[in-house]
Order: C-alpha cells, then structure tokens, then sequence
C-alpha cells in the first residue's frame, strides 16, 4: 500500500489503504473479494476506505450501516455502479432519476405476489422447469448454464412475453456478450469485450424496437407484461420514451438473471453435499407430488406454501452466497454516519457479505444450515436483497421460480457432482467455478445418464 491516510484525505474518513496510482487495490478485491474485506475489517475496523474501480472508497459492513446507507439516508446518496456497467445496462439512467419510483410503481403489478401466484403464471413455469430437466437426460449437465437457460426464459416471458424458442435463444446469446461487456474497463475500440457488449445491447434494443411497433399497430398483441404497463404507464399526460422503456427492461434482465441462475446453481452443490438435509427435502417435495392425480399435474401456489424447508433451504443459500456481495453508493453531498465522514463523490460500498458472514450473527457462518431460519433473523441481518427504496422488486419472482424448479428437480431426479468443487467464480456474481458439473439420475429407478 502507498498511502496510509493520504494527507489529502479529508478528516473524518476512516483508516484504509489507498493502493497503487490509477489502480488503487481494484486487482485485490476482484482476485479474492472476501479476503480483501475481512483482512481490512481486521485491521481497520467495521468501517475502511480504500481506492478501487477508479474511485475512493468506503466499506461500510454492519446491519446499522446499511440501513442507514440504504434506507434511512437514501435519498442523500445514488447508486454508484462502475461505468461499463452503467453505460451499458440503463444508458437512459431511468432508474436512477426523477422518475425511479414511478417506474418501480409501474414494474409492482407483473413483479409483486398477485401476478406471481396465479395459476397461469404457476403452471407456465412449472413446465418450462420440466423442459429444461427432460433436456438434461442422458448428458452431463453444467448446473449453471441450464440454471441460466430456465431463468432467462422465465423473466423474458414475464418481461416481453417471448416465449422459449429461437427468439429467446438469440435473444440470450446477445445477453451472455452484454455480461461480458461488464467485467471489462469501459474502452470503446473494436473487439474489447466492452464494445461487443454494446453492440449485443443494441441487438436485443432492436428487438425490443419492433416488440413496440407490432403492439402499437396490433392492438390485439397486448400480452399484460411489462412491456405493456411501461408502454401504457403515463402520469400527467406524460409517456415514457422508447429508450426509458427499453433501458428498463434492460436493467431488469441484468439484475435479475444471472442472480437467480447462480442462486439455484448453489443449492445443487449444498444439497449434494448435505445429504441428511437432501432426503429431508425429498420428503416435503414427495408429499406434495403425492397429492397429484397424475404426474403431469401442475404444480399451484398452495403447494408452494407447503414447502417450508424449501424456502429455508433457498434463505440459507442467499445468506452463505450473498450473491449481491455489496450495494454502491454515492453521497450527493459530504455527509457523515456515527463519527465517520463520506466525501461527496467517493463511493459507498454497503457489504451485505460481511452481514451474512458474521459469526456473530451467524456462528459458523460458512456451514450450510437452513435451521437458523426456523427464526425471524434480528432486523438488517438477512437483507440479500437490499432495504429501502432500491429493495429487489424481483425478490418475489426470485423465490417463486427458486421454489418450482427445486420441486421438479428433487422430486424427479437425484445427482451428483463430476471433480468437484473448484472454488468461486466471484464476478459479477459469485457462482461455483465451471458452472458446476453434475450427473444425473431419475429417482423413479430409471438411469438418466
Ligand atoms: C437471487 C436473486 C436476486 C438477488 C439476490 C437480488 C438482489 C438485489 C439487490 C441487493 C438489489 C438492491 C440494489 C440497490 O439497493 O441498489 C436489487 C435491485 C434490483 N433488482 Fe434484484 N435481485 C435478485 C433477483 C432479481 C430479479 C429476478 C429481478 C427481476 C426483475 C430483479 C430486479 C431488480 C431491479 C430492477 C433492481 C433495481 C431496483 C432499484 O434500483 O430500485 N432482481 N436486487
């Protein structure tokens, strides 16, 4: 580290070390992201500053922070996340101003419980979960791709209606060069991974484009998805433009599909390694299907309600991986929290792993143990999906399409894991490195491969 409390820090930040020129300690925190921080907070306690991803810093890593940060001082700060995301995955910046809440109002009525539960919703996904699993027979499966396959055909539907087929697939292959596009330095020359991303963009906003145009001159291709209600959303007179409209649909596709692709990733690698917990959920899951006339019976949100470990299983998997490991912000002006001052400007990372990592909170806090949510966890200790006015609008949809897909998973099929675990791919969100080989089996007698 070069500079220890740089003499042109500002008072009142707290301890840290600032790194190299230009670099600062971003190749530490990418090489090994919970490391650089529970080092840090050893040395420098709950709160250090540091200079990464072109900016100085501020950790901040307790329950209190980040509901201060997040919620109770939410309107001093914006979001701050680094600029080959930004310009990539919202270049309108909708969701970041004036008309924030009038967009996640708008977001609410396909993203809330009303639309997630109905049965047409239910069954929709219920199947596209049994497809995905039937193409997995006789091959050897890469958990996380097929996790991103199943999600992404679910949010797009949920989105824009395109519905699982070759437009879908394209539509994914332009998304997996957008996500490329993240972990590169925002340089636009021909063939960096940054301007491929772009390019992919504008490949799935031209599909976009002439989604508007058919349901402008088709009356009759309303679908009642998001689409529609940006479409329609008008306050005083006023419409959203195409380029908001598009930046939306955009955001949400990022912040919702390698999330919850990772997420169902990880409970098949800590249910093959928690076999006693594994036969626990078989049983909840057969008591369902039990109740089934046939096994193509669909599954119904009354079902889900049964399935009480599961959720526990999908809270714990949250928790251990923290999937969103921080939450940047950026104070719009110097501001301060409990002695600790945050210049204008700098960058705010409010650590949501540092919270779900605490053996204070969480004794033994890398064991994986869906009990410790047999208890309302202490207020801002279980916030995987943020707090505030930026909490996950696709939270519900997160648990729902968790909880259909680990029914169809672990009532039909058993697996196992093909040379193991190989550590975690942490960026952008933490997955099993690989993607996670497994090897399938039916339950019901019959080898699948
Ligand atoms: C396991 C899955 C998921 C996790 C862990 C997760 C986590 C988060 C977190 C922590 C935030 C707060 C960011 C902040 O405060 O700035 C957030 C925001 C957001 N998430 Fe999720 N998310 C998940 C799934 C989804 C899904 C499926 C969608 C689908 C639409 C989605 C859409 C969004 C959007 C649009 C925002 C921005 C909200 C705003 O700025 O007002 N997320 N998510």
């Amino acid at each position: 580290a070069l500079l220890l409390r740089k003499p042109s820090t500002p008072t009142g930040v707290p301890t840290g070390a600032f790194g190299w020129p230009l670099v600062g300690e971003t190749f530490q925190l990418l090489a090994q992201p919970r490391v650089f921080v529970d080092d840090r907070v050893s040395r420098y306690g709950a709160f250090f500053a540091t200079h990464v991803f072109g900016s100085p810093t501020i950790y901040a890593t307790t329950p209190d922070a980040a509901k201060y940060f997040l919620a109770d001082a939410q309107r001093l700060m914006k979001p701050g996340y680094p600029p080959s995301v930004e310009a990539i995955q919202d270049p309108t910046r909708v969701m970041d101003g004036a008309l924030h809440s009038r967009i996640r109002k708008t977001l609410q009525p396909s993203l809330g419980p009303d639309a997630l539960h109905r049965p047409q919703f239910v069954a929709f996904t219920d199947s596209v979960a049994r497809e995905t699993l039937r193409s997995w027979e006789g091959r050897l499966v890469n958990t996380h791709d097929e996790m991103r396959k199943y999600t992404f055909s679910v949010i797009l539907h949920i989105l824009c209606s395109v519905e699982p087929g070759p437009e879908s697939d394209e539509m994914r292959g332009h998304f997996y060069d957008v996500e490329s596009g993240f972990v590169s330095m925002p340089i636009r020359l021909p063939f960096t991974n940054y301007s491929r991303g772009l390019q992919a963009r504008d490949r799935i906003f031209e599909a976009m484009d002439k989604m508007m145009a058919q349901r402008r001159t088709n009356h009759n291709s309303r679908a009642n998805d998001v689409l529609d209600a940006l479409m329609e959303s008008e306050v005083d007179g006023v419409r959203l433009t195409d380029a908001q409209i598009k930046g939306v649909l955009m955001f949400c596709l990022i912040a919702g599909h390698e999330t919850s692709s990772s997420l169902l990733t990880w409970i098949v690698m800590h249910l093959a390694n928690n076999p006693d917990l594994w036969t626990a959920l078989q049983k909840e899951h057969d008591s369902i299907r039990q109740t089934k006339l046939s096994a193509d019976e669909a599954l119904t949100w009354s079902d889900m309600k049964q399935m009480q470990l599961t959720n526990r299983v999908i809270q714990e998997a949250l928790r251990i991986s923290s999937l969103v490991a921080y939450v940047p912000r950026i104070p719009l002006d110097d501001m301060s929290y409990k002695g600790v001052v945050l210049p204008k400007d700098w960058h705010v990372h409010v650590d949501l792993a540092s919270i779900h990592l605490n053996p204070d909170i969480y004794p033994e806090p890398h064991k994986f143990d869906p009990s410790r949510f047999e208890a309302t966890p202490k207020p801002n200790t279980f916030i995987p999906f943020g707090t505030g006015h930026r909490i996950c609008p696709g939270n519900e949809l997160a648990k729902v399409e968790s909880l259909i897909f680990l029914h169809q998973l672990v009532s039909t099929y058993s697996w196992e894991i093909i040379s193991g675990f190989k550590g975690i791919e942490h960026w952008p969100i933490p997955r099993p490195k690989g993607g996670l080989n497994i090897s399938v089996k039916c339950r019901r007698g019959a080898y699948v491969n």
